[in-house]
């Protein structure tokens, strides 16, 4: 094949576990004055899109996959939507794929390799990978994904580190150097990097990884065959067991939803009325306070009574963050939408905790 690696566009794939900073990252390279057009491909692990309306100004080019099941929908779905990119030709300067926080990255960087026509036009740029330095350690020892999304880094951001003492951050750089000895590693504040640290470098290796994981380049399934985390053991397919709804059915009002994998799941809520504040705060603020550890991940895009704004919220464990986003739009549904990502999560109480909020 024409080595036209020059006019490739290059891609980077952004991972890190659930809450570790990728949104703030890519928000970040978003907002810089850098003169160039991304294209964004997220990914998210739950039914409720809310990734998607958390990347800043970005509207018309950020593409969402359809939910979070790495095993069967987002090889497809990753092709689809960058053959759709391709076609635009001369559009896109770069991609940036987000992928979600439960995903191994091996999968979505075998895209860039096996699919004659992604392979032809686009090169993969490097993995980066975001660590928070406060729970990576724990993660290391009972998530499979987040070692491998540090074994696959070609950059990684230690982020978080105002969480940590010096001791600690100390201690979980030498941990992540245990498993990844060649990356890049820079430590940040809210994604704080020069850009250029992340685009653009080359840094994909394609011999480093074979390393790491033999079978990379052998096309699908291969990941469940490796004992390198996943034990879903799941087929592909509509009926591939991983608790994701393939059909892509996201139209529920008070919907509840509960999506396993393996013991991780995902329950969301979504309501048209408007929510109380008052009830609100104190209600998520309780929970994440004696249910934090269980609750890995908490997000919403959240419609207030007597509030103009769209009102974001964060949690990770029991750390919580919140925001006014901007005004909800007139011609916009004042939709919250809440999601739970954990372990032993009561999707009952859960949900009645949370329309328990509304006003
Ligand atoms: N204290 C602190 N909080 C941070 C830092 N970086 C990000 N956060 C917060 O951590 C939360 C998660 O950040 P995101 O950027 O949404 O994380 P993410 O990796 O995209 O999360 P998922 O997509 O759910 O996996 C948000 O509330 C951020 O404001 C940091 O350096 N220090």
């Amino acid at each position: 094949m024409a080595d036209t690696q020059a006019e490739k566009i290059p891609v980077t794939v952004l991972t890190g576990y659930l809450g570790a900073g990728k949104t703030t990252l890519l928000n970040r390279i978003l907002s810089e004055p850098h003169g160039k057009k991304y294209a964004v491909i997220v990914n998210e692990f739950g039914e409720i899109g809310i990734d998607n309306d958390l990347v800043v100004g970005a509207d018309e080019e950020v593409f969402e996959m359809n939910n979070g099941c790495i095993c069967c929908t987002v090889r497809g779905d990753l092709i689809r939507i960058i053959d759709g990119l391709l076609r635009r030709k001369g559009a896109f300067d770069g991609i940036i794929v987000e992928t979600t926080g439960l995903a191994d990255p091996a999968p979505v960087a075998q895209t860039f390799f096996v699919d004659e026509e992604v392979q032809a036009r686009t090169k993969l740029d490097a993995v980066v990978t975001v660590a928070d330095a406060k729970w990576l350690s724990d993660r290391l020892k009972d998530a499979p994904e987040a070692k491998n999304q540090v074994a696959f880094a070609d950059v990684i951001l230690l982020n978080k580190t105002d969480l940590v003492s010096a001791p600690e951050l100390d201690e979980v750089e030498a941990r992540i150097r245990g498993i990844n000895p060649y990356a890049k590693l820079y430590r940040t504040q809210k994604s704080q990097i020069d850009i250029a640290k992340v685009l653009n470098q080359g840094a994909f290796d394609l011999d480093r990884i074979l390393e790491i994981e033999p079978a990379f380049l052998e096309e699908e399934e291969h990941h469940h065959h490796h004992d390198h985390g996943h034990e879903h053991g799941h087929e592909h397919g509509p009926d591939c067991g991983c608790g994701h709804d393939h059909d892509h059915d996201h139209g529920h009002h008070h919907g509840l939803k509960v999506v396993h994998d393996d013991e991780i799941q995902s329950v969301s809520f979504a309501t048209d009325k408007p929510l109380d504040a008052d009830r609100f705060f104190p209600w998520v603020q309780n929970l994440v306070a004696t249910e934090g550890i269980n609750i890995l991940r908490s997000k919403g895009i959240l419609s207030f009574k007597n509030d103009p704004d769209r009102f974001v919220f964060q949690g990770v464990h029991m750390i919580l963050d919140g925001d006014h986003q901007h005004p909800w739009k007139d011609d916009e549904a004042r939709r919250s939408r809440i999601v739970f990502i954990g372990r032993k999560l009561d999707a009952k109480a859960l949900e009645e905790g949370f329309l328990s909020c509304i006003a």
